[in-house]
């Protein structure tokens, strides 16, 4: 029998990713391009949408040819994606009216203000699992009709369509131009109603969204369509959002399971179960993954800047040249550094919710350098990932006794011990880091008939254990600094 491979087409906030799968859910190679990040105005951040889809089939051709795969070969693809991130376009011309509008970008934080005064926030809450805040995609749809010259009246003809990334990228890959979404990226959208899995038609009321811009809502592990490609049609057989889908990659299938990715972001997510439970501690409720009739849903923390953090030492302070030398220097330093840097750069997200706060570094003194200010804003990954956890344990009533972890900044050592003795919990990290990828792999098999859900927890290797060292006096004090300078970077613009 011919081998058979599944591809995983990860669109992220900073780069998009092809990854290769064999049918023993090994990966086997992965192509990945950086693309351009837009900041218009301060807090603005857009993508070229244009751009994503260019080096998302670039990394799918570069894997195709530099590992000299038959297209035969490849049972399936499925597809997961940066969340909320959204994209306006005229279906005649295929062309977006404006740039994608980041998950990071603060500009609609007044129509967020506007929101809570007509007091939505409670029916907000109860029915999208969400606050009201500008990280979501329907205020930032309503931004680009009220801004874009003629969207009102293209959308009024029924003339524009709206996706998260997912969408986007399906519609262009399908001859057919299919207009679709899962439930985990529709929930990410502040007007999808997580209890009755439809369309919120109050809010789009309140929004002033058409209907008819909107993807049809399914499954995540479901046949999307079909990406025609050099005369081959290859299945999409899954969509998740890409922190849903790491926690499916992670195998986190039993409730009480949670698993934290260190990526642009920090994201926290818990599995609940079938049961939607609100939070009363700051963290959102989300849908994990919908397979056949069966919606799971999670308890979310959202740190909005964790490794973005670490791209800011890189090239807006230039006080390193990679990411990675920032284990050797954090090793060179104790972990009694009297400095914290708050990395509020996109306001902060769980458990604060502040579109205000603005990022500031305490604590420095004359003899202060470089490498403390990388040492602080390493630890502020670890310090922002304690303060979701705290709030999840606080939802759950239990303590968590493991952690799993992925993402590119849990490679590096330092942070992974700092964030354990933080913690005081173990740390468990898995010898695929990519577990996006592989979670979305893994739903496309399943829809395919090459894999069952439990064949995820047999392929799962762990690569890493890291155990809490720190004495507790120590923990507590380090943590009551982080948390004093977190208040005083809260609410800092009155824009
Ligand atoms: N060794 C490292 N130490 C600290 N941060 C790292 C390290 N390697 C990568 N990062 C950070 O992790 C992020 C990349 O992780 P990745 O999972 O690829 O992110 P994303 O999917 O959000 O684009 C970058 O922001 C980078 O700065
Ligand atoms: O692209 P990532 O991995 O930083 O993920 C972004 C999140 O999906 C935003 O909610």
């Amino acid at each position: 029998m011919s081998k058979k491979y599944i591809i995983a087409l990860d669109q992220g906030t900073t780069s998009s990713r092809s990854v290769l799968f064999d049918e023993k859910g090994s990966q086997i190679a992965i192509e990945q391009q950086e693309f351009e990040q837009i900041f218009p105005k301060s807090g603005w951040v857009e993508h070229d949408p244009m751009e994503i889809l260019k080096t998302q089939l670039t990394t799918f051709e570069n894997l195709i040819e530099n590992n000299n795969i038959d297209i035969h070969s490849i049972a399936g693809i499925g597809i997961t994606n940066q969340r909320e991130t959204t994209v306006v376009w005229n279906k005649k011309t295929g062309v977006p009216i404006y740039n994608a509008i980041v998950w990071q970008d603060k500009r609609t934080a007044y129509i967020c203000e506007e929101l809570k005064k007509k007091s939505l926030s409670h029916y907000v809450k109860q029915n999208t699992g969400l606050v009201i805040d500008s990280y979501f995609s329907g205020t930032k749809i309503k931004w680009i009709l009220d801004h874009v010259e003629s969207a009102r009246v293209l959308a009024e003809n029924e003339d524009l369509l709206f996706g998260t990334i997912d969408t986007w990228l399906v519609w262009n890959l399908t001859e057919k131009k299919v207009h679709v979404t899962d439930y985990s990226n529709a929930s990410r959208t502040l007007i999808f109603n997580i209890k009755i899995l439809k369309w919120d038609d109050n809010l789009l009321d309140e929004l002033d969204i058409p209907k008819s811009m909107l993807p049809e809502v399914k499954p995540s592990s479901f046949h999307f369509g079909d990406f025609e490609y050099n005369g081959h049609k290859i299945p999409i057989g899954g969509i998740a959002g890409d922190q849903q889908a790491a926690l499916f990659g992670q195998a986190c299938f039993k409730k009480g399971e949670a698993k934290n990715t260190y990526g642009t972001g920090c994201f926290l997510l818990m599995n609940t179960g079938k049961k939607m439970q609100l939070s009363e501690n700051g963290l959102l409720t989300t849908i994990a993954w919908g397979i056949e009739d069966n919606v799971y849903y999670a308890l979310e923390g959202s740190v909005f800047i964790g490794g973005a953090a670490i791209q800011w030492l890189r090239d807006g302070l230039q006080i390193i040249d990679s990411a990675h030398e920032t284990e050797k220097i954090a090793a060179e330093l104790t972990d009694e550094n009297p400095v914290y840097v708050v990395p509020a750069f996109a306001g902060l997200g769980a458990p604060y919710w502040d579109m205000y706060a603005k990022g500031a570094i305490f604590g420095l003194t004359r003899d202060t350098g470089k490498n403390h200010i990388v040492r602080a804003t390493l630890d502020s990954i670890a310090y922002q990932s304690k303060d979701l956890i705290l709030a999840m344990e606080q939802d759950s009533g239990v303590p968590l006794k493991s952690l799993k972890v992925d993402g590119g900044a849990c490679n590096n050592n330092v942070l992974m011990q700092f964030q354990s003795d933080i913690l005081n919990t173990e740390i468990e990290r898995p010898k695929n880091t990519e577990s996006t990828a592989l979670g979305v792999a893994y739903l496309t098999g399943i829809t395919i008939g090459l894999w069952k859900q439990e064949d995820i927890i047999i392929n799962k290797k762990i690569e890493r254990k890291f155990v809490p060292k720190m004495d507790k006096n120590k923990r507590n004090q380090l943590y009551k600094g982080w948390k004093k300078a977190i208040k005083r970077t809260m609410n800092w613009s009155d824009e």
